[in-house]
Parts: structure tokens; sequence; C-alpha cells
């Protein structure tokens, strides 16, 4: 018996006591969902019958440490040689083989199984064993009742299961650091609502596509995704007409926090997420963080608050959001702030210019809902 499959490891899982269970469930969905292959739970680990193309999905599944393709093999030495001939490239000049026993029932110990079965390598394939760098490492993990072998190992994203750490929405703007900040929500266990603001007359169908697309890249690593979009050109009007320049773009940010928390409330989030990281750009001074974000009832979490743009950019790319966050596109606000805006905003100074919360609503209630995602 020679079973393709994938071998799956999820660090942080195994350390979470009486959770694990719960997420352990919830990391199996989220591989059935994104394989739609048997998945099994085994060992401390999770088995997925192989099909063609799941390493591409399984590594973006968050909670997945990282993940072995090869073999699964009846427990005794012949059948696991057997394994490791057959789990070698085509060309490669020199090897090694790295065994794990979680079977201490099995009669050799992890070294003399490295010691065989690289012997048996040696033998059948002339190879040279090279236990610093090799070519290739033939991986040899010894169970219970069954061992995996393989020799392709893919790293996955880490952190945890979707879904474990609850609802959250996040305000993706269609810059760089937003779909940044929602996946850095998923991979800490969070199933991630998105939302944008547009304003409904100035912004093209371009914007749109845009921000659906960005929505379509994010759930390859959540699932579907839902978005909202939110037409708010008479919530930005109002504030144009009410509000000195200077101080719009703490305004409306504002109101797109308490848009955000109507959201939620439709949604059963429990948090907003947003991309901003700490005197990037004039919003995100101290001051004007404190006055956006106490608008909000919910907790505000920026993941990205401690990064550089550089290591922004570098997950942007990794997860690749990147491309499509560039493409050209009419930004929602610019056009009604000041040039140089409020850097210290005060809350007492804000507040006397709003009172919308009738717009807001409104806005809110007129959103597109759309499905993202397979
Ligand atoms: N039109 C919008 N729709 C939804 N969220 C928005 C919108 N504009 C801004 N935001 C939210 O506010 C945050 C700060 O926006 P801002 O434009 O000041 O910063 P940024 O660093 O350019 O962020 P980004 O690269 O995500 O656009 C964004 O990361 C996003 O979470």
């Amino acid at each position: 018996m020679m079973e393709k499959v994938a071998v799956v490891h999820y660090g942080e899982i195994g350390i979470k006591g009486k959770n694990r269970e719960f997420f352990e469930r919830k990391l199996i969905e989220a591989i059935k969902r994104a394989t739609g292959m048997r998945v099994r739970r085994k060992y401390g680990r999770i088995e997925v019958e192989y099909r063609e193309g799941l390493e591409s999905r399984m590594a973006k599944i968050p909670g997945i440490r990282y993940f072995g393709v090869g073999f699964k093999t009846e427990l005794n030495l012949e059948s696991i040689k057997k394994a490791a001939l057959s789990v070698l490239p085509e060309s490669f000049k020199t090897f090694k083989v790295d065994t794990s026993r979680s079977n201490k029932n099995f009669p050799m110990n992890s070294v003399e199984v490295n010691r065989k079965v690289g012997a048996f390598i040696v033998e059948k394939t002339g190879k040279k064993v090279d236990l610093t760098n090799p070519d290739v490492t033939v991986w040899i993990e010894i169970c219970e009742k069954e061992a995996y072998v393989y020799s392709k190992r893919y790293e996955g994203i880490g952190g945890l299961p979707v879904g474990v750490a609850g609802k959250v929405v996040a305000l993706i703007s269609g810059g760089i650091d937003s779909p940044v900040a929602a996946f850095m929500a998923m991979k800490r266990g969070c199933e991630v609502v998105a939302v944008h603001f547009f304003n409904q007359t100035m912004h093209s169908p371009k914007v749109r596509e845009k921000i659906r697309m960005l929505a379509e890249k994010l759930a390859e690593y959540q699932g579907k995704i839902k978005l909202y979009m939110v037409p708010f050109k008479e919530v930005q009007f109002e504030i144009i007409n009410r509000v000195p320049p200077k101080l719009r773009m703490v305004v409306y940010r504002r109101s797109m926090m308490r848009m955000a928390n109507l959201i939620a409330e439709k949604e059963g989030c429990k948090a907003v997420v947003t991309g901003d990281s700490l005197s990037q750009v004039a919003s995100q001074t101290l001051d004007n963080i404190n006055v956006i974000y106490s608008a909000s009832k919910l907790a505000v979490l920026p993941p990205l608050i401690g990064m550089d743009k550089e290591e922004i950019v570098a997950i942007a790319k990794r997860i690749e959001t990147y491309e499509i966050s560039i493409l050209p596109y009419e930004d929602c606000c610019s056009f009604m702030v000041a040039q140089h805006p409020e850097t210290r905003a005060k809350i007492e100074d804000v507040v006397k210019y709003e009172g919308f919360e009738e717009l807001e609503r409104k806005a809110v209630e007129e959103s597109e809902i759309l499905e993202v995602g397979s």
C-alpha cells in the first residue's frame, strides 16, 4: 500500500490546550474547502488525499506551518525504503535522510532508520550522502500505524486557521497597506468582512473592479469573503459643506469608523482592522489616530502599526496583492482635503462639525454586498 498524500504540520495549534480540537476542526474545514479532497486528522498531523496542483492552494491556508507531499506507507522498513526510492527526483547528486519518530514502539530509532534507508538509496542509485548541504532531503515520519515519506516540503504561512478568533471588519482602501492588514488579521485567525467606501459619481467602474480583485486575492486565504461597497458621496458632500479643509481628513476617517461599526453590528464582527502604520502619512500621527479611533465603539486593530513601508511592501508582494494595489485608481478622498491636513487634531475641535449619522446609516443601507471567492 502506497498512497500519495500531503501531510500537514500546524505549529501553534499544537500548544493551545483544550482549544486544540476546535482549531484542528477549523483547519480541516479550510483545507477541505481549498482543495476539495479527503482530509483526515492523524497523529497530530493532517493527512490530505493528493491531487495535482494542491500545493499552491495549501500554501495559502493560514494555520499551516509546513507540509510535505509524498507517500503514506505501511509501517515496516521494506515499505519505507520503497517509498523513499520513489520520492527521489530524477536528477540530483547528494541527499540525506531525516527521520522523526512519534511511535516509540517502532523497532528502530530515527538514527538507525536514517542509516538503513540512506544505505539502501546509495546501493540503488549510487548517489552520495551529504548531511550538511544535500540536493535532496528524504523526510520520514514514523507514526502509530503508518509512515509518511516525502522529499518535497513546502512552507506554509503559519498563524491560526481563519475563524478561530472571530470576525472583524477590515477597511480596504485600494492602496498597498490595507490588504496587507486584512491578511495579517486572517493569519491570526480572524474571518474578515471587507469594506470599501467610494464616491458613486466620481469613481469609475475601474475602482470597483480593483477592489473586487483585491477581495478575490484575499479570498484565496480565507475561502469566501464578503465585500461591502459603501457609496458615501452624500456623506462626503456634507463634510465638504460643514468642515474646514484642514480637518476634513480626520472627520471622514471618523465617519468611516462609525459606518464600519454599523456593518460590524450587522455581521457580528468584534473589531475594525485598518491599514494604518504610525507616522507614514498625515492621518497617522498619534494625535490623529486617537481622534479617529475614538469614533469606533469596537476595538480598532492596526496590524501594520510598527512596520516600515518596505516590510509592508514585501508582504504585499508575497501575498500577491501588490500588483493589484499599484494599478492606477482614483483615491476616495484626496479631492476633499487640504494639501496640509491637520496633524494634531483635537477631539473638541472635530466633534462640533459632526452629526451626520443619518447619512452614514443610509450609505451603509445602500451598500452593494458581494460574496467574492470560490
Ligand atoms: N476609501 C476607503 N475605503 C475603506 N477604507 C479606507 C478608505 N480610505 C482609507 N481607508 C482606511 O484607512 C487607512 C488609512 O488610509 P490612508 O489613505 O490614510 O493610509 P495609507 O497608508 O495610504 O493606506 P492604504 O495603503 O491602505 O491606502 C487605510 O489603510 C484603510 O484601512
